[in-house]
């Protein structure tokens, strides 16, 4: 069981890095570790067990985020009546397409691995085509907008080394396009 002790907090090189890909099929070691990080996001969104375990919630976590330099994130997004819309073991995913239009979320966003508030817009494309593998090595395309998009993205950002902050304008945090979906 993935617990917050696990978690690669900010400073962390490795968190820095280019994680590299994953090759198929996936070894023992790397087939589990899939399995822990969904497991992290099923238990950190159960209040029960999130409050004895003193699990940060969580909606996506990527392996770099638990010290595995491996293109490889787990995505559990649910919609505001809790129905999961996306749950994804993503390997080796690529963006192939992005909108020009803005998106951020209305709350700013955090991450398990920053443990203080960054207040601000984190901008990114309102939708996104991703392609990438699933745990069964298996070819998929996702085309996602909104939400899902924007934890996606969230997650695709740490497998190359990139944190929310770097996408809040510094100068200006709550500054963003006109024409930007600001979602709830
Ligand atoms: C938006 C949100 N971010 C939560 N935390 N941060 C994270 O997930 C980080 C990744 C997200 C930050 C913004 C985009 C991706 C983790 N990251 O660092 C991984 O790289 C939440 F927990 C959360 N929800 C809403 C759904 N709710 C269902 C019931 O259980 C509680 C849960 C709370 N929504
Ligand atoms: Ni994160």
């Amino acid at each position: 069981m993935i617990l917050m002790k696990d978690i690669v907090r900010d400073g962390d090189p490795v968190l820095r890095k280019v994680a590299a890909p994953v090759a198929f099929p996936l070894n023992k070691e790397d087939h589990q570790l899939a399995k822990d990080m969904m497991g992290y996001l099923i238990n950190s969104q159960d209040p029960e067990i999130a409050q004895k375990h003193q699990l940060r919630a969580g909606v996506g976590l990527a392996a770099p985020q638990v010290g595995r330099s491996i293109k490889m994130a787990a995505v559990l997004v649910p919609d505001n009546d809790g129905n999961i819309v996306l749950q994804e073991i993503l390997c080796n995913p690529v963006i192939t397409r992005e909108s020009v239009r803005p998106a951020a979320l209305a709350e700013g966003e955090g991450c398990l691995s920053v443990d203080e508030d960054v207040p601000g817009y984190v901008v990114r494309h309102d939708r996104i085509t991703i392609r990438y593998q699933d745990i069964n090595g298996d070819k998929k395309i996702l085309r996602l907008k909104d939400y899902p998009a924007i934890v996606c993205q969230h997650e695709i950002d740490h497998l190359n080394g990139h944190l929310f902050y770097d996408h809040i304008d510094k100068k200006h945090p709550f500054n963003i396009d006109p024409d930007a979906v600001i979602v709830k």
